[in-house]
């Protein structure tokens, strides 16, 4: 389980998250949505420990981020919005690094990857540099880098963003699995098809402030909508929809 506990933060004088709380249940897909610059990679990145708040709490699995970040480290996976590989080293040696420093050695580490090479269907670009890699590429080894050492817990900042369409598939599918598996998972996007198939649960966010969190249907059934893109609509966008309405008639 995630907590999240009345978190602030503001950049340069500007609030951007308000207050915001909210929790991601054990063994579900949780997905998190807002319009462009409603805060979500800023809740993601003090979520990971890769920003402090400026006040408020983050649990992960019962132990705060910011006093104990190597330990909720090693119970998450991350992939992130600006994602980095090292591109003088394959794949191989990339994932073997990473695994390392979550302390894999040995069989455990030949195990984990072996595991996340098939899982993802990494044979071809195993070992390759990964340098001048695609997107769809990319992707794939960051998201083996954030499974290589079996984390309860997985955290994706858009994780189809420029991915093709078997990509993104084999994405959807692991992330499932991984569902079914049991592990935590929450993740962000912009693609209502992807969040309606994935998620159990949804989380909606506006100026830095929770305006839904409910299972998609049930969020849908509440705004009185009939699909997920006029529900997200009207939560993530209401006040604004209706001022802009009542300037263009005024
Ligand atoms: N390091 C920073 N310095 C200044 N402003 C920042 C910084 N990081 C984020 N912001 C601002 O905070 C706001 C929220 O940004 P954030 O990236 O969290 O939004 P988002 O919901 O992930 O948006 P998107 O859907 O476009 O990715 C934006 O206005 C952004 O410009």
């Amino acid at each position: 389980m995630i907590e999240v506990r009345s978190l602030r933060k503001e950049f340069a004088g500007r609030p951007v998250l308000r207050d915001l709380s909210f929790d991601i249940p054990d063994g579900r897909i949780t997905a998190l949505l807002g319009a462009n610059g409603a805060g979500k990679t800023t809740c993601l990145r003090i979520v990971t420990g890769l920003l402090r708040a400026d006040s408020g709490q983050v649990l992960v699995g019962g132990i705060d981020v910011a006093s104990e970040p190597l330990a909720v480290r090693r119970q998450l996976g991350v992939v992130g919005d600006r994602e980095g590989l090292y591109e003088r080293l394959s794949v191989k040696e990339y994932l073997t690094l990473f695994a390392q420093m979550q302390g894999l050695r040995g069989r455990d580490l030949s195990r984990s990857l072996e595991a996340v090479r098939s899982e993802l269907e990494l044979g071809d670009l195993w070992a390759r540099r990964t340098v001048g890699f695609s997107q769809g590429e990319r992707m794939k080894v960051s998201l083996a880098r954030a499974l290589v050492h079996r984390p309860q817990h997985l955290i994706l900042d858009e994780p189809t963003r420029g991915l093709d369409v078997l990509a993104a598939r084999l994405l959807r599918r692991t992330l499932l699995r991984l569902r079914d598996a049991g592990t935590t998972i929450v993740f962000s996007s912009h693609v209502m098809s992807e969040v309606l198939e994935l998620s159990d649960r949804v989380l909606i966010m506006a100026d830095g402030r929770l305006v839904g969190d409910d299972e998609p249907r049930a969020l849908m059934a509440r705004s009185g909508c009939d699909n997920l893109e006029d529900t997200f609509v009207s939560l993530a966008y209401g006040q604004q929809t209706e001022s802009l309405e009542q300037e263009v008639l005024a």
